[in-house]
């Protein structure tokens, strides 16, 4: 019998205080990941949510599954963790280590940052691979797909928002650290897009989650093909740029890829049509982020008054109908993969990961993303030195063309509700970069500048665009440019965790 199989799993109690001796270390450690949200706020208290054992200690090493509420200056946010607990460190986890328990069930014993170990790397994929619950958690997959046995496990390196391991260079299994209740995009989405068929998002093969009395599932990890040899889009511009090279041809492909996808989540899912009021709420949220930012940012203060005209346009256009429908709602270019085959595929539908997650799930204009990739291009000419302006705006024609070409309607047909949602995306990174990465903020700010200025009208039309089915097996049939039903999409209660 495996170890996964034969292990016991149990609640286990910490002690009288909410951590026991769990909490001064974990206190000291929280702050110093790279995903913990609450940078910078002192933590005023740690809570308990539900603790597992999905190793008891004496197995050595021992996996602790913890949910702990992190109370910070007024906010409260809860984080997955997984802690290996063993009496010795091999000296390969020593960068793990979290602290040594002084009392309670692990004392004696190291604690240390589980997903690094392989051994317990390979039992969390055990879990998955067997359906089932081990109290608070479930665990669940899709029958159909052929998980292998033990291949072999290693962390993702590089600072991401969650934490992957990537299993055999065949799966990739992403444990999401911020957590709340309600399904997390990043498993709905993919879910829907695979069962429609589009083939543009790996499709989940295992998932699990905890249901805790109370409240809606929380998802905690989503298990999917891993990509061998694909290619971020993001380096891949870079790379090209670097080389003085075009890079229209992805971009357009990546416009078509990006229209089937939302062609897919508008055929699968809840769909509806802005009203003025609805458009009115949209452009005040965009206003509301831009104060806030101008608050954080000095150097965005002189442009507040011209940015906040693309937010009026958008208030004043009334709407005008515009669909509105689940899209990926944090797209740009490291969000899209050139897979081996040179198809483009696009993942991580987490959304904004500091949005609250009812509004990542509320449905919103695609151009949200189509935004989110045309900042990407300017980034990327930004980047380069000197500044390379043509090849950005070459990207962007490419890209609305390909869109437009699966579609039928080009992005830049909407002028007022692109400035407004690129006006916005420039301004959450500009939030982005003055907290963490002060020397890129030139790059938000050099857009700000340009968006501040009052817009000359269109002196040329886009040519409107004959719309070409997607290629064959990549996307479910539906109508090429969804007319939006008129069921809004309701808004899923946020339950405080227990
Ligand atoms: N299915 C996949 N195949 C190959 N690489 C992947 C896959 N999913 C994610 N990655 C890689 O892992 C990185 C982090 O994934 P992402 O979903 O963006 O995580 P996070 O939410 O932590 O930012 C990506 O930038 C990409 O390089
Ligand atoms: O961690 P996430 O992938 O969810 O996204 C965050 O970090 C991104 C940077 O890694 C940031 O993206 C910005 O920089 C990119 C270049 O590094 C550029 O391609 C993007 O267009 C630009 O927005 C993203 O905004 C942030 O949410």
């Amino acid at each position: 019998m495996s170890e996964a199989a034969s292990a016991r799993s149990r609640q286990v109690s910490l002690g009288a205080v909410p951590l026991g001796p769990l909490e001064p270390m974990l206190r000291a450690w929280l702050p110093r990941q790279r995903w913990f949200a609450g940078k910078g706020r002192a933590i005023t208290r740690l809570r308990l949510v539900s603790a597992v054992e999905l190793l008891p200690p004496e197995a050595s090493p021992g996996l602790l599954h913890l949910l702990v509420g992190v109370d910070a200056d007024g906010s409260s946010d809860c984080y997955q963790l997984l802690l290996g607990v063993r009496p010795n460190l091999p000296p390969a986890l020593a960068p793990a280590l979290i602290g040594y328990a002084e009392q309670g069930p692990y004392a004696g014993q190291a604690v240390y940052e589980g997903l690094g170990d392989p051994r317990l790397a390979a039992l969390l994929l055990e879990r998955l691979r067997s359906p089932g619950s081990l109290g608070p958690l479930r665990f669940d997959r899709d029958p159909a797909a052929l998980i292998p046995a033990s291949p072999t496990p290693r962390p993702l390196s590089g600072e991401q928002t969650n934490s992957s391991l990537i299993y055999g260079d065949s799966y990739i299994l992403k444990v999401f650290r911020r957590v709340g209740p309600g399904v997390n995009p990043d498993l709905e989405l993919p879910r829907a897009l695979a069962a429609a068929g589009c083939t543009r998002v790996p499709a989940p093969v295992a998932w699990y989650e905890a249901a805790l009395p109370g409240a809606e599932p929380l998802t905690l990890g989503v298990l999917q093909p891993y990509l061998r040899g694909s290619d971020d889009g993001w380096q891949l511009a870079l790379r090209r740029l670097g080389a003085g090279a075009d890079f229209t041809a992805e971009a357009h492909a990546l416009g078509r890829a990006t229209a089937e996808v939302h062609s897919a989540l508008a055929g699968a899912l809840p769909t509806t049509a802005l009203d003025p009021e609805q458009t009115a709420r949209l452009a005040a949220g965009m206003t509301a982020r831009l104060a806030a930012t101008a608050r954080e940012v000095p150097g965005l203060r002189p442009y507040e008054a011209g940015l906040r005209g693309a937010f009026d346009a958008l208030a004043a256009s009334r709407g005008a109908g515009v669909a509105a429908q689940r899209i990926h709602g944090d797209l740009h270019l490291g969000q899209t993969l050139r897979t081996a085959d040179g198809s483009w595929a696009l993942i991580d539908f987490e959304g904004e990961p500091a949005r609250p997650l009812a509004d990542r799930r509320r449905p919103e204009p695609a151009v949200r993303d189509i935004a989110g990739i045309l900042r990407s291009f300017d980034y990327a000419a930004r980047s380069h030195r000197p500044f390379a302006p043509a090849w950005a705006d070459d990207c962007r024609a490419a890209f609305c063309e390909g869109y437009a070409r699966t579609t039928g309607r080009d992005p830049r047909e909407d002028p007022v509700l692109l400035r407004a949602y690129e006006t916005d995306k420039a301004v959450y990174e500009a939030r982005y970069e003055s907290r963490h990465r002060p020397d890129w903020l030139h790059v938000p700010m050099a857009a700000i500048r340009r968006l501040s200025e009052p817009q000359r009208p269109a002196t040329h039309r886009v040519p409107p665009t004959p719309a070409v089915p997607p290629a064959p097996g990549s996307l479910s049939p539906h109508p090429s440019h969804p007319h939006p039903h008129q069921h809004p999409h309701p808004k899923p209660p946020r339950r405080p965790l227990p």
